[in-house]
């Protein structure tokens, strides 16, 4: 009897590891889900331990391939797997020993906040952006490696000695899940290079003239090699875990693989990742389009000749976590999925508007010099005032990407697909609706980052031979939210926040004593 074939995905986020089992028909089968710790060494520092998230992978994919065992399954069955991962989160490591040499810098860090003023009056700043499709800011993984640079001592000393590697979280997966220096596999692919800074968003390919401006030497430091994002051979196998010997065979980031994972495949499609963070990617086709309105413009997946796309994406730093703060900081809430209930104990914000600049506001704003502020409080304000202001903030956010887009593009979107942790919450899904004035399509299955990581990793197999074979994946369940409110009051609404935003500017200038 010949056993099914079916496809494993790491996803490694900014709060927690996954491994999940997918059939050949998109359906998950098997997954184990882990947190892991989040370091807050100072205000607006973020970082994470590169081994534990390593370990906490190990974890997820032992923990499944047993889940999957106990349904009868054997661990033969699952033929390839695909990595994705939270992007410009920068790791560190010495390629001798194949330790990390410091604490992971999570994409939310803005402790490179003063560094980035000052390149900023570097000559040729303005130009990075058409090179490398990215804005210079706290965001990107450059600042984070020139902060290292300077302020780390061990990584200051492996760069001198020529040394030091540096990676995005899915490049130390690979070279850990391989082994380390015994194989000493260091790729990446290009929508986790293209958060870097340093690759030219034409050739793929680093650029020179962008390492020469940031001053990074490429003799003292090493970049991993971009690759396709689905490759049978490139990123070798993992050595530890119950799938010892399984290939890895795709690598994508997280919000690329999400875009897959949706099946947007083609020019003019997007989805919006509700995480801990939110992304709203747009499939421009095969050629980048720069933005004009504050939006990034990315490499969507490279899967060879004819099915390399581009992308322009709309990134919020401050989604999921604001709930989570809701939960921890304040205690509103003993989880996140408790914040729809709050929120409907009133029927609106009562006047208040939550900017949630935990880290500065990303697109299309770029504020960094912003925090969090809550405008409108009087006596009259509740916690479920507060909760409405919270969720409504992630969906104002979304909706200036929107228009951004729109004038990037030239063409409206007319349906929304959304996933993500908040996703599950209506209430948020139908204000998104609501604010955007047209459907919000959510799948019945929401691991749609894993699912893309495993359709990358599948059809570097012939799991699946093409798009084409994948149509009917994901298909069932799904939920439309439409719009409830007039244009007029949505416009409003809208009108409101932007004061709110314009109002939250500037927030960490001196204060000037007389
Ligand atoms: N029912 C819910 N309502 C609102 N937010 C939620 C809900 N469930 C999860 N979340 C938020 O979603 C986030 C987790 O989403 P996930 O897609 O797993 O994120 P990531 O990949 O960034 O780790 C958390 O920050 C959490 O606050
Ligand atoms: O972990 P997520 O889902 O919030 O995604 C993180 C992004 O990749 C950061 O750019």
């Amino acid at each position: 009897m010949i056993r099914p074939s079916f496809v494993g995905a790491i996803d490694q986020g900014t709060t927690s590891s996954r491994f999940l089992v997918f059939n050949q028909k998109g359906d998950m089968v098997a997954t184990h889900q882990l947190e892991f710790q989040q370091h807050y060494p100072h205000s607006g520092w973020h970082e994470q331990d590169p081994e534990e998230l390593v370990r906490s992978v190990e974890i997820c994919v032992n923990g499944c391939v047993e889940e999957f065992e106990n349904q009868g399954h054997t661990r033969e069955q699952i033929v390839a797997v695909g990595i994705t991962n939270q992007r410009e989160t920068t790791v560190v490591w010495d390629k001798t020993t194949g330790k990390a040499l410091h604490n992971a810098i999570v994409w939310t860090d803005a402790r490179s906040q003063e560094l980035v003023r000052k390149l900023k009056h570097r000559i040729g700043s303005g130009e990075l952006n058409s090179r490398c499709g990215l804005p210079l800011s706290t965001y990107p993984s450059a600042s984070k490696l020139l902060w290292l640079l300077e302020n780390a001592p061990a990584v200051k000393e492996a760069y001198e000695r020529g040394t030091l590697a540096f990676g995005t979280v899915d490049s130390w997966l690979v070279y850990k899940l391989n082994g380390g220096p015994a194989r000493n596999i260091h790729v990446t692919d290009p929508s986790n290079a293209s958060r870097t800074m340093f690759m030219n968003i034409e050739t793929l390919e680093y650029d020179d003239d962008l390492l020469d401006w940031f001053r990074i030497d490429r003799n003292k430091v090493t970049l991993p090699k971009i690759v396709r994002s689905s490759d049978p051979q490139a990123y070798g196998s993992l050595t530890t875990t119950h799938l010892k010997g399984v290939r890895i065979t795709g690598c994508l980031g997280d919000q690329s693989a999400a875009l897959v994972g949706q099946k947007g495949f083609s020019a003019g499609l997007a989805k919006n990742t509700y995480g801990t963070g939110c992304f709203l990617l747009y499939n421009v086709g095969s050629k980048p389009v720069i933005s004009k309105h504050g939006l990034l413009t990315t490499v969507a997946f490279d899967f060879g000749e004819g099915k390399r796309m581009y992308a322009l994406e709309g990134s919020i730093a401050t989604a999921g976590s604001s709930v989570m703060f809701l939960v921890n900081n304040f205690g509103f809430i003993d989880s996140p999925s408790k914040l729809s209930v709050l929120a409907e104990e009133v029927e609106d914000s009562g006047g208040c508007t939550f900017v949630t600049a935990f880290s500065g506001l990303f697109a299309p704003y770029w504020i960094d010099d912003a925090r969090g502020t809550i405008f409108g409080i009087t006596a009259y304000t509740k916690r479920g005032h507060i909760a409405r202001a919270t969720l409504e903030a992630t969906c104002f956010q979304t909706q200036a990407i929107l228009k951004a887009m729109e004038k990037d593009s030239g063409k409206p979107l007319t349906e929304l697909r959304v996933d993500g942790g908040m996703c599950a919450s209506d209430l948020i899904m139908q204000t998104q609706s609501d604010f955007i004035g047209f459907p919000v399509n959510r799948p019945g299955m929401r691991e749609t980052t894993a699912l893309g990581a495993a359709m990358a990793a599948g059809l570097a197999v012939g799991v699946w031979k093409s798009f084409e074979d994948l149509k009917d994946v994901n298909n069932d369940g799904r939920t439309i939210f439409r719009p409830q409110i007039s244009e007029k009051e949505a416009r409003k609404k809208f009108a409101r926040w932007e004061k709110a935003v314009d109002m939250s500017r500037g927030w960490l200038n001196e204060v000037e004593v007389q």
